[in-house]
């Protein structure tokens, strides 16, 4: 039997199952093209033509090609070549070449495949993506897309989080490592603001079908910030078809996206799909792996940073590894600027403030009894002098009793401090406080207040905060 005759007894079936109407959209105007060792390959007009049959009558194509080919029938697809040669839209440039032998039905033979230009830089790699319990399965996801591209049962990956925890690290990792190992493969990566605006220029051309035609030339698709679909309905629709398209043919797709894809306000159908492969979540790291990226990062900008001051910027600057990246380079062109000014605490404490709100810092019973003084208008000495006036004792007794709040100070140590007086006396101030946090509700707002400028650090020199 030659093609036609295979196609015939498909459609043989084909009549059987589908109306005469739909038959004649959807049947009639398909060509047999060739036939070899069981796969028959049949032309459509266009593209959307095939992703119609493959939505709507997939089963019927099936049992057809079964009746008529066996077990071992297949079925390729091939479009119809249109007249006009399909354009670039290029994120990066394209070079035109010769595809040599053309495996993807889509590729019309004799047809120039443009090369595509990955739109990539080399910095974001597998090896400077540190690994922490906040990123490892999206890590290991990621790396066994790009370790076997086009059969990945990852397909699509989503890799979505909160802001600056690295996901578009880890999506153009997969490109990178991806256009190493197999160069031949054509990789690209775009946000989804690139692909609307390339949208909107094609419709305004009239292209949009070369545009999707376009994108079919690349293995890998790598789509950053997918949430930038929501109210697009026009770059929904079109974004629908391609994915459908390139998964059909084990093209892989890495997105990402700002929160889970079940909270994606998108079409139901493309949702759906999103949902097909695996979906891995970054979460922010622990105070550990912090570390370890900042000290990665200390390296890759050859500067040296000592662990305690480490620990302290780590401590200050939890949810997002952009802010750590910023307060490094700060600390970087401070020291710079100030003729290798070390980086040591204070550095680190001056260069945080610009990123964090409060800075934690020791409470020591000095920066108590500045912050009191100050608050109360006194001068500190006055705190360990023997004066009685009575705002003078209130401050004292106020400070004696943050004092113990906030360090380990045994009573006796904090009699010391306020001028030598002894435990009792310390141990009455005390409880004087408590009572008065009690009964007056002006002393319990000061203390409040008191507590919160203490955490804050604000009484640790003037202009501090
Ligand atoms: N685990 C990590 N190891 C090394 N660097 C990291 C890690 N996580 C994040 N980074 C760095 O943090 C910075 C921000 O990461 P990235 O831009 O990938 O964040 P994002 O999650 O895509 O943020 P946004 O939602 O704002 O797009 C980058 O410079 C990246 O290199």
């Amino acid at each position: 039997m030659d093609h036609a005759a295979v196609w015939e007894k498909c459609l043989l079936i084909i009549r059987q199952s589908v109306d005469p109407q739909s038959y004649q959209t959807w049947f009639a105007p398909i060509r047999p093209i060739a036939l070899a060792t069981n796969e028959l390959t049949i032309q459509v007009p266009h593209r959307l033509f095939y992703e119609f049959l493959e939505e709507h009558y997939i089963d019927v194509l099936k049992r057809a090609l079964l009746a008529a080919l066996g077990t071992a029938g297949r079925l390729q697809y091939r479009i119809k070549p249109a007249r006009q040669e399909a354009s670039n839209f290029p994120v990066g440039k394209n070079v035109g070449h010769q595809a040599p032998t053309p495996s993807n039905p889509f590729v019309i033979p004799g047809m120039t495949r443009p090369r595509v230009e990955s739109n990539l830089d080399g910095k974001y790699t597998f090896e400077n993506f540190i690994e922490g319990d906040c990123n490892s399965l999206a890590r290991n996801a990621a790396k066994a897309v790009s370790d076997n591209p086009n059969n990945t049962a990852f397909n699509p990956l989503v890799i979505h989080g909160p802001v600056g925890l690295g996901k578009t690290h880890l999506l153009k990792a997969v490109g990178n490592r991806i256009t190493e190992k197999f160069p031949h493969k054509s990789v690209l990566y775009v946000t989804t603001d690139q692909f609307t605006n390339q949208l909107v220029t094609s419709i305004g051309s009239n292209t949009t079908n070369e545009l999707v035609n376009w994108y079919q030339n690349v293995d890998v698709l790598l789509v950053d910030d997918i949430q930038q679909l929501i109210k697009r309905k026009k770059t929904q629709d079109v974004f629908f078809n391609l994915f459908n398209v390139l998964r059909q043919h084990n093209k892989a797709i890495v997105m990402t996206c700002d929160r889970p894809i079940i909270e994606l306000d998108i079409e139901e159908r493309l949702r759906s799909r999103f949902q097909w492969g695996l979906t891995a979540d970054l979460s922010a790291p622990a105070l550990e792996t912090r570390m370890a990226i900042l000290a990665s990062k200390a390296n890759a900008n050859e500067v040296l940073i000592a662990p305690p001051v480490m620990e302290f910027i780590c401590y200050h600057i939890q949810n997002n590894i952009r802010q750590l990246e910023g307060v490094l380079n700060n600390l970087v062109l401070h020291s710079g600027v100030n003729n290798g000014k070390q980086i040591d605490l204070e550095l680190a404490r001056q260069v945080l403030k610009n990123f964090v709100t409060e800075i934690n810092r020791e409470v020591t019973p000095e920066v108590i009894q500045r912050t009191v003084a100050e608050y109360y208008n006194l001068d500190v000495e006055k705190l360990a002098s023997a004066t009685r006036r009575r705002h003078v004792v209130l401050a004292r007794q106020i400070s004696m009793f943050l004092v113990k709040q906030f360090t380990d100070e045994s009573l006796k140590a904090i009699g010391r401090l306020f001028g030598g007086r002894d435990h009792s006396t310390v141990l009455y101030s005390i409880k004087t406080v408590r009572d008065l946090i009690e009964t007056n509700d002006e002393i319990k707002n000061d203390l409040a207040d008191l507590e919160r400028r203490i955490r804050a650090g604000q009484g640790d020199g003037p202009g501090e905060l």
